[in-house]
């Protein structure tokens, strides 16, 4: 009896030896991961961040690079700005890849920018689309026009709740999805347009579903994938999304004038013309992707960014009124605020990109380095790094000033990231941002409503960060003309 059980614990240690993880010599150092579970069952599925801001895996305990295994991968994460700067700008070649067998590469069929790995794909794709958005006005003021014409929208929606409260999440919602619509199909939708809320819908459910607790155990366990569980359901949201796409793609094709563009998807066809069958990585499947990836990089960014600013300005009135006193004071006489304006409103400029700072809305950024290794950028941490920020754990504009009142911007600030894979989309979003939020203090006053107990910052986790659903009170203000 005892001999036998000598056996069969010996057979488990040698099965266990077999196919125990080890670290490769020189590894970053991180938790032991378990045999075939890696380091899985040592993080909070449902809220990672947790764990790396003050818990066991943060920078005090593992310093500014550590290592931890999803099943028998490794995943290095970089946690201060002078790794990530020296990854993503220094060692840039090395750094730009993007994995391309997780579970969302087969949600987006290996097509898009966001996802796709670093090569002349990637690089036609992303030149053509920083080319069409120069094209369509972006740092010009047609661009403007549009986002303020957009913005018109907005304020009317919100005028009529004047003297009551309202949730924006779907206000900032449709606005950032509208802006981002007008680029690519050359429209924007009526708030309540069918085709805009269940675009925005599918869009929503699947972020939900890639950021739930089923995704990281496929990631780990590959074999999971191939089970009928509840994640499925994202590709067939994922396949509606691409028939809409379909469908606006060939209500283009019957309606467009070559060589005229009215809008992104013209452009893209131009473009198909223009190469032909030059063997190019240029198709119509890559279209439809394309124009999902930019929908959805635009839209869940710029609205939760919005969301988040709102949040700390009803809670810190005093902040509120000092941006109103300078919005008031700069556009004196002026119909509406142009993106020029924010030379002459520092403090407005610093309360915007503190809001960025805490926002911090994407998070974790995954690349791919040689031998399979993945590397994520922790952009949480950079943003609250010690010694980069004069108040790295407060809401404080003067994050963003110097000594005179002057608007100054730290080399760590990188919400849009850096390097090859910095965001393309970032001069859009800061005009987006600068006009929204200029308009909307100017015309209203906003407060966080009296029954609504303790404002609660902690973020929910998703595919970007979002506050916690909330209500503000809202009231025309008195010195603008209606
Ligand atoms: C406040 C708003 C925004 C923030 C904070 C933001 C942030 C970011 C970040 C951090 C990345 C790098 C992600 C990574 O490497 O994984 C990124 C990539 C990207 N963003 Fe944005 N973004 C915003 C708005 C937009 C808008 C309006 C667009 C649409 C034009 C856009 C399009 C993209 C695209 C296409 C990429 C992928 C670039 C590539 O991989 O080459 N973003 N964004």
């Amino acid at each position: 009896m005892l001999g036998s059980l000598i056996l069969v614990w010996t057979c488990i240690f040698f099965v266990f030896l077999l196919i125990r993880i080890q670290r490769p010599r020189n590894f970053p150092p991180g938790p032991l991961p378990l045999p075939l579970f890696g380091n899985l069952l040592h993080v909070n599925m449902a809220n990672p961040l947790k764990d790396f801001e003050r818990g066991w895996l943060s920078f005090e305990r593992y310093g500014n690079i550590f290592s931890l295994y999803t099943g028998s991968r490794p995943a290095v994460f970089l946690n201060s700005f002078e790794v990530i700067k020296e990854a993503l700008v220094m060692k840039a070649q090395d750094f730009s890849g993007r994995p391309q067998d997780f579970m969302i590469n087969h949600l987006s069929e290996n097509k898009g920018v966001v996802l796709a790995d670093y090569g002349p794909h990637w690089k036609d794709h992303q030149r053509f689309a920083l080319m069409t958005l120069r094209n369509f006005g972006l740092g010009k003021q047609s661009m403007e026009e549009r986002i303020l014409e957009e913005i018109s929208h907005l304020v009317a929606d919100l005028d009529k709740n004047a003297g009551g409260t309202v949730n924006p999440q779907n206000v900032f919602h449709n606005v950032a999805s509208n802006v981002i619509s007008l680029v690519l199909f050359g429209s924007c939708f009526d708030y309540n347009d069918e085709f805009l809320q269940q675009y925005i819908q599918l869009i929503t459910e699947i972020s939900k579903i890639i950021n739930g607790p089923w995704i990281m155990k496929c990631e780990t366990l590959p074999l999971l994938r191939i089970l009928p569980l509840p994640f499925k359901t994202a590709f067939d949201y994922a396949k509606k999304l691409k028939n809409m796409n379909l469908s606006l793609i060939s209500e283009h094709k019957s309606t467009r004038l070559p060589g005229e563009p009215r809008d992104f998807i013209d452009c893209y066809l131009d473009e198909l013309d223009n190469r032909k069958n030059d063997g190019s990585t240029f198709s119509e499947e890559q279209l439809v992707m394309y124009i999902l990836d930019l929908h959805f990089a635009g839209t869940d960014t710029t609205s939760n960014t919005l969301l988040t600013a709102f949040l700390y300005l009803i809670t810190h009135p005093e902040i509120q009124t000092k941006c109103q006193k300078e919005i008031d004071e700069v556009l004196e006489g002026k119909d509406h605020a142009s993106y020029e304006d924010r030379h002459n409103m520092p403090y407005t400029l610093a309360v915007i990109h503190e809001v960025q700072r805490v926002a911090n809305t994407n998070k974790f950024e995954p690349f791919l380095l040689g031998q399979g290794t993945v590397i994520i950028t922790n952009l949480t941490t950079i943003l609250k790094e010690e010694g980069q920020w004069k108040f790295p754990h407060e809401f404080n504009p003067d994050n963003f000033l110097n000594e005179q009142g002057q608007f100054e911007k730290p080399e760590a600030f990188i919400p849009f990231s850096t390097g090859p894979r910095v965001c393309l989309g970032e001069g859009l979003a800061r005009m987006e941002l600068f006009l929204i939020m200029v308009t909307l203090l100017r015309r209203f006053q906003f407060a966080w409503p009296d029954d609504a107990g303790e404002p609660d910052y902690t973020p929910v986790y998703g595919v970007t960060l979002t506050p916690k659903p909330y209500r503000m009170h809202i009231r025309r203000r008195e010195r603008v003309k209606q």
